[in-house]
């Protein structure tokens, strides 16, 4: 069997991924033959909006909209058919193996119950912990995740935290589980830039850590650039460029370069933003994804 703790073996292989959705005019493909490999490092998904982002993401976890038509050639996580595997292996898979951070943590967390209770009770599940023992265990998570007051913040509800505390959170909650990759679609959109950058640093932190691989959904290119290892760059459904964060500059699709000529500058303020001119041909086009 692969040993999927090495650095080289994908944990997540995908080939000729499509989602379609059927509308009276025919099938509306919303990702269209989409190729890549995570392996344990920060893999950046980047593309405008309604570029497929969130349908890719989506259907690694099977967790798509029910008119969806899901295909691929493959789908593997760790080895196994992630497009075969019934519904109930799925549920098991998400949350413990795949763990999924999503724009707002208020959506994820049960509005009724208050956050250390919802830690606590994903430790007795996951853990087999008892109740003394995994309070402890959440107020030790809590301070993992550099929450200076665990036991000022473990009775609070969703509503009564910050976005970026939301966000630490999650991550503390998922940390129990020990998933081998994690999905984070836009997390860091709704924070300002100061606590984007601390919930960014614990969740490079947790990764390090533990080893996990991680597709970071996002349409912030400087962002991306600066915190994934590789960046995948998706138009109208399709991968058009795979390529590293440090050699961006060296872009060959012309849409990444569009995109990189459109960032704003503060040392060479433009007069005008150059128009993304776009070209029928990228929806066939490639460069640098995985060829097997
Ligand atoms: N429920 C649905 N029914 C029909 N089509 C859908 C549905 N959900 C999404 N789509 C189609 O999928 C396309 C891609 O959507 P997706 O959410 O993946 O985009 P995205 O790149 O994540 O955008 P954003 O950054 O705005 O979230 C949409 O443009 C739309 O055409």
């Amino acid at each position: 069997m692969a040993d999927f703790k090495t650095a080289t073996t994908p944990i997540l292989s995908v080939r000729n991924l499509e989602v379609a959705f059927p509308t009276l005019m025919g099938l509306n493909k919303a990702v269209r033959g989409v190729s890549f490999d995570i392996r344990r490092e920060k893999v950046g998904l980047i593309g405008e909006s309604g570029s497929g982002k969130s349908m890719t993401g989506r259907s690694l976890m099977r967790l798509l909209p029910k008119a969806a038509r899901v295909t691929a050639d493959r789908l593997k996580f760790e080895g196994e058919d992630l497009l075969s595997m019934p519904e109930e292996q799925m549920r098991m898979m998400r949350g413990r193996r795949i763990a999924m951070i999503l724009q707002d943590p208020k959506f994820s967390l049960n509005p009724v119950m208050t956050v250390g209770d919802q830690i606590s009770e994903t430790c007795r599940i996951h853990l087999k912990m008892n109740k003394k023992a995994a309070r402890r265990r959440t107020l030790e998570l809590l301070e993992r995740v550099h929450i200076r007051d665990p036991e000022r913040v473990y009775p609070l509800y969703p509503h009564e935290v910050s976005g970026g505390m939301g966000q630490r959170i999650m991550i503390s909650m998922m940390i129990i589980a020990q998933p081998s990759l994690i999905i984070a679609d836009e997390p860091t959109s709704a924070l300002d830039v100061s606590v984007r950058q601390q919930v960014l640093h614990i969740l490079d932190e947790i990764l390090a850590e533990r080893d996990i691989g991680l597709l970071f959904i996002s349409h912030d290119l400087n962002l991306v650039r600066s915190f994934c290892d590789r960046v995948m760059i998706m138009y109208a459904g399709h991968i058009v460029e795979t390529i590293e964060a440090s050699k961006l500059d060296e872009a060959r699709h012309p849409y990444t370069q569009g995109l990189l000529k459109a960032l704003p500058q503060l040392d060479h303020p433009r007069e005008r933003l150059a128009v993304l001119q776009r070209d029928p041909a990228w929806l066939e086009d490639t460069v640098g994804v995985p060829n097997d």
